[in-house]
Parts: C-alpha cells; structure tokens; sequence
C-alpha cells in the first residue's frame, strides 16, 4: 500500500436503461444483496481504511439508506448525489475529496474486482500518476469504415475497466474540463490533459453488469466466492 491517503469513488448514479428493469441494475440483488453493496466490499477488503465516496442518483438517496439498514450494512461510506452523466457522477463524487492523495473511479456495478487488482491500480498510480485497469479482447475485431468494415489487429487493442486510479491533482485538473462526447470513461478525460495513462493488467471476471444476460454471470461468479 502507498503512504499517500486513498479514496475510491464508486460511481452508481445511473438508471441502468439497458438492463430494463424495475429497479436501477446497481440495486439488484445478486446472492441476496444488492450489487452495489458486493461492490464497496472488494474495496473495503482491499484497505478497510479507504475513504470511500458511493455516488447515488439524487432521487435514490433515501432508497439506498434503507437497503443499507435491511441488510444491516455497516462498511462506512459517504454518499453523494449523482450528476445527469457519468462524468457529472465522478465531478460530484471528486468535490468530496479532501486533500491530496490517490483516488480510485470505479463503476458500482463492477463488483467481482479483485483486490489485487484494486491494489496494482493504486501501486501503479503513485509510481506514476495515473494507472487503469484494462484486459486483452478475447474476439476478434472490425472497424467499421464508410466502405463497409475492415479487419484490425486485435494485438493493438485492450478492452477497459475500472478502477482507473490517478493522484487527486490529476483527476482534479482534468474534471474541471467541459464535458465532452468522447469522454466514456477518466482516462479519456485525463488523456485530454495531454497525461499518459498507464495500463494495468485486469480480471475477465471484472465484467460491468450492463445487460439482462449478465445478471447470469453475476449469480454464477458470486457463488464461487
Ligand atoms: N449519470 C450517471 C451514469 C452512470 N453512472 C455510473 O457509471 C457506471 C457505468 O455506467 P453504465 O453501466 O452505463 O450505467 P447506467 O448509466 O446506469 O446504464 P445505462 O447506460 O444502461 O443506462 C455505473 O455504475 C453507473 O451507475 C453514474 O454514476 N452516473
Ligand atoms: C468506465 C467504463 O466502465 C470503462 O469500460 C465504461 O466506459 C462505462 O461505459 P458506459 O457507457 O457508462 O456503460
């Protein structure tokens, strides 16, 4: 662990439209609980002393404190009202860190992240700023083009995840920038800055619950833990 203070924003402000469900899919309850809460574990199992920062949509406030009570769950966190996009969550989540230090974003709805992973993204970080999680595709790949599509060299490319850890100097310059379209993730927007992103190896079971059918997955990879 670095001697630098770590935070984690966990970003879980969405509504979860692709998952067409009742509920938002960062609600759902996978082995019994919701995948929020499998999800702030892994950090908390990481460094129970992590400053943990969960971004909430604004109106589930309430609904997450009684999920929290039903299912007696005590791991401390500060909670946070969303923003309308992803890079909105992450800006309100950044407002409640204090000081300087290493924050990790990572997506509520990632919750089979490994700690060793967790750990690697913050090692990575401090050694050189800016560290995220990203793993090799297993399909091959296309790219459309306006004749059609083409093959691409899949040895070119890494599929990403999350946590995507940088010193809180780094994040903060970069989300005091206008949101832009092609902004889909922090590294996008600390690329931006003219910043190197770093790479660090992840986990195919860090899958980001997005589709009914990964609902599967999820009750399967929970009962192995
Ligand atoms: N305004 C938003 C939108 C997304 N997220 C979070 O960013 C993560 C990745 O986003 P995604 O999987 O796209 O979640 P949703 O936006 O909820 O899903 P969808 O795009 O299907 O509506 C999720 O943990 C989601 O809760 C967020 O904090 N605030
Ligand atoms: C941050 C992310 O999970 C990295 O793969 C991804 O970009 C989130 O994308 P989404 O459009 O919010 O699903």
């Amino acid at each position: 662990m670095s001697q630098l203070p770590e935070y984690a924003i966990i970003v879980a402000g969405g509504s979860g439209s692709r998952m067409q469900h009742e509920v938002p899919k960062q609600f759902i309850e996978v082995a019994g609980k919701p995948i929020l809460m499998h999800t702030i574990e892994r950090f908390y199992e990481y460094n129970p002393d992590l400053r943990l920062i969960v971004v909430l949509p604004q109106q589930q406030l309430n609904t997450w404190r009684d999920l929290c009570r039903k299912h007696g769950f005590k791991i401390f966190h500060m909670a946070v009202a969303g923003g309308a996009t992803r890079f909105g969550s992450v800006k309100n989540g950044l407002d409640a860190v204090q000081g300087e230090g290493l924050v990790a974003v990572h997506d509520g709805v990632r919750p089979f992240v490994e700690t060793t992973t967790i750990k690697a993204a913050f090692e990575a970080a401090a050694v050189h700023g800016s560290a995220v999680v990203a793993v090799s595709p297993k399909d091959s790949i296309r790219e459309l083009t306006p004749e059609g599509n083409q093959a691409v060299p899949r040895a070119n490319y890494k599929l990403v995840q999350t946590p995507q850890c940088f010193r809180t100097g780094i994040l903060r310059r970069a989300y005091e920038q206008a949101e832009q379209e092609h902004f889909t993730d922090d590294a996008s927007v600390v690329e931006q800055l003219g910043e190197k992103i770093v790479l660090v190896e992840g986990s195919y079971r860090n899958i980001k619950i997005t589709t009914p059918e990964d609902l599967v997955l999820a009750e399967a990879f929970a009962k192995e833990q």
